[in-house]
């Protein structure tokens, strides 16, 4: 045991100590590994880090450390004495406002009131105006020099609309109902998964996937959550159980737009299906705690296991090696801001990151989830695509990690395009995801007509809930998806009658739902490769027969 002010003797480079949920760890050897820097653990040397280190990670994470670094617990007798990190000197906002996004209306420091954002790329500057340094130059950088995140976000731009008019049946009424890896969807598209979102939020992935839940839309949640995978279940179950009228009416009537909703708990005539949550695997070296925590997120009640295969190490992230060194130079540390060019090789020593994976895995992989969809998610050319098939997958992902991995990576349409010129037989017998820079639900609607299953979104989801919290979360979807499910009966038949209205919305549900009215449309089912002009992108697409040019 070790009393407070022996802990607190060991704050330096030469002697490093941290406190973590009651535990000592000597992290001195671990200063020039710690993907983070060395200078946000020497922030906290000496002190009780518990309260920082949960904003950042879940204690899974401790698992990688080496083991003899835990060198026992506090006494309790002297805990009261121990300095506490706080938020005020590590991954904390400048206006000394720690990552507090509940205000809407923060006059001068927060962010600007939610009604600003009409778009999605309305809440980014919304986020930087409350994030730290830290945590946006965590979510908005890329690899490199950005090349592959500038592809993602103007690929969308280079494919246009056929519109057709006049189809049978109208537009009055139009459905974006489908259905993702065998379960039914309200939208063809979902969150992500990102790492880290206590530093977005205090409420971390229990806050989004409560919001999610409430509007309907599915979301993968990342192995290196803050939160373990069965607290945000347990939140997304309960929040899924609470809208259906089963149990605590508190959340379940929270705010909608600034209106509250009714909360009386009626079922729907025409159910949406609700979200579903899918679980993203990190695979480490060690076998058996990767089969763990793949028995964990089944049992959990995950739907379906994305095994991440882009990342056999991490990209060169410039502007995060940037920040750290600036971290470590304000520290008067000059030796470790230069180590912080280096980046993050301790994923790969620390084990975290398994880089010697082949297709065979998959066999181990699928063994462990059982039965249940299996997906590959940073599948970048057709012939991965055609080995996904020949391996069992059901589904693939076509994503190049936001552009935060390889350099020059190709965006997911012309990976998408590779697909349907070189290898079409993958199309109908995979589900094939797509996610990278799409931020209007208009553009969902163009993967779906190249043959895209749903479109996955990322950093606008996390801008969202960093400025607004769970209602930016549901403002970014927004749908009148919730209203549907739990209005009473009369006020829902005055809905069933007002068909054009069922599906008003602010941000990714209106824009596709309008889109979809307006391209002539009336469900996905119409979605084919006629409605849309990618022609510049096909004239930009690898050729075998040119490949050697
Ligand atoms: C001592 C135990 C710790 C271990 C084993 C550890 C491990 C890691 C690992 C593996 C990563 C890579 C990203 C990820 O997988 O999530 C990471 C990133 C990071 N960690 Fe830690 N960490 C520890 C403590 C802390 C503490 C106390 C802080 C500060 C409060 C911190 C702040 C960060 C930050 C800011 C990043 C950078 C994330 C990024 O930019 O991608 N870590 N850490
Ligand atoms: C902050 C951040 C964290 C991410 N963390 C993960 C992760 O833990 N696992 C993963 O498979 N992908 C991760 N990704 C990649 C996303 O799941 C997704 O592939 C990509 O970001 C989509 O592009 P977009 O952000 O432009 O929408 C992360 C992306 C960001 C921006």
């Amino acid at each position: 045991m070790f009393s407070a002010d022996e802990i607190t003797k060991h704050g330096t480079p030469s002697s490093c100590w941290l406190v973590i949920n009651g535990k000592v760890y000597d992290v001195t050897a671990y200063l020039d590994l710690h993907p983070g820097g060395a200078a946000i653990l020497l922030k906290q040397g000496g002190q009780d880090a518990t309260f920082e280190f949960r904003k950042i990670h879940s204690p899974d994470i401790l698992q990688f450390l080496p083991k003899d670094i835990c060198l026992g617990e506090v006494d309790p007798a002297t805990v009261a004495s121990l300095p506490l990190a706080s938020a005020s000197n590590a991954d904390t906002n400048p206006n000394g406002n720690p990552n507090s996004r509940t205000s809407t209306t923060n006059a001068g420091s927060g962010p600007p009131h939610i009604s600003h954002c009409i778009a999605l790329p309305d809440f980014e500057p919304a986020a930087k105006a409350v994030l730290s340094p830290n945590a946006y130059s965590y979510v908005s950088s890329s690899a490199n020099s950005g090349l592959a995140h500038a592809a993602n976000l103007s690929s969308w731009r280079r494919v246009s609309f056929r519109p057709r008019i006049w189809p049978q049946g109208g537009v009055a009424r139009a459905s974006a109902r489908t259905s993702i890896l065998g379960a039914g969807a309200a939208f063809p598209f979902y969150c992500s998964a990102m790492g880290q979102l206590g530093r977005a939020h205090d409420g971390g992935e229990v806050a989004l996937v409560r919001a999610l839940a409430r509007r309907g839309v599915h979301g993968l949640l990342s192995t290196v959550s803050t939160q373990s995978m069965e607290e945000v279940m347990e939140a997304f179950e309960g929040e899924k159980r609470a809208l259906e009228g089963g149990g605590d009416e508190g959340k379940g009537a929270s705010v909608n737009e600034g209106k509250p909703s009714t909360g009386a708990g009626v079922a729907a005539a025409e159910e949406l299906p609700p979200a579903q949550l899918h679980f993203q695997l990190y695979i480490p070296n060690d076998r058996s705690v990767a089969v763990d925590t793949i028995r964990r997120a089944k049992a959990a009640g995950f739907r379906s296991l994305w095994v991440t295969v882009d990342t056999p190490t991490i990209g060169k992230r410039t502007i995060d090696r940037r920040i750290q060194a600036q971290e470590a130079l304000a520290m008067g540390l000059p030796v470790e801001a230069e180590k912080a060019g280096f980046g993050m090789r301790s994923h790969v020593d620390g084990g975290q990151l398994n880089a010697a994976l082949t297709w065979a895995d998959l066999v181990w992989i699928r063994e462990a989830w059982g039965d249940g969809p299996v997906v590959v998610k940073g599948v970048q050319s057709a012939e991965d695509a055609r080995l996904a098939l020949a391996h069992g997958c059901q589904g693939i992902v076509l994503s190049n990690h936001g552009g935060r991995q390889a350099h020059s990576a190709p965006d997911a349409l012309t990976t998408l395009l590779e697909i349907r010129t070189y290898c079409p037989e993958v199309l109908g017998r995979l589900e094939v995801l797509v996610d990278g820079g799409c931020r209007d639900g208009a553009d969902v609607l163009k993967a779906l007509c190249l043959g895209a299953t749903a479109v996955g979104i990322a950093r606008p989801f996390f801008y969202a809930l960093g400025a607004y919290g769970e209602k930016g979360v549901e403002r970014c979807c927004d749908s009148e998806y919730f209203r549907f499910r739990i209005v009473t009966l009369a006020f829902l038949l005055f809905w069933l009658f007002m068909p054009m209205l069922i599906l008003r919305g602010i941000v990714l549900a209106e824009e596709l739902v309008l889109n979809m009215k307006l391209i002539g449309m009336n469900s996905l089912d119409q979605a084919s490769p006629d409605r849309v002009n990618a022609m510049r992108l096909y004239n930009e697409m690898w050729r075998p027969e040119k490949g050697r040019l």
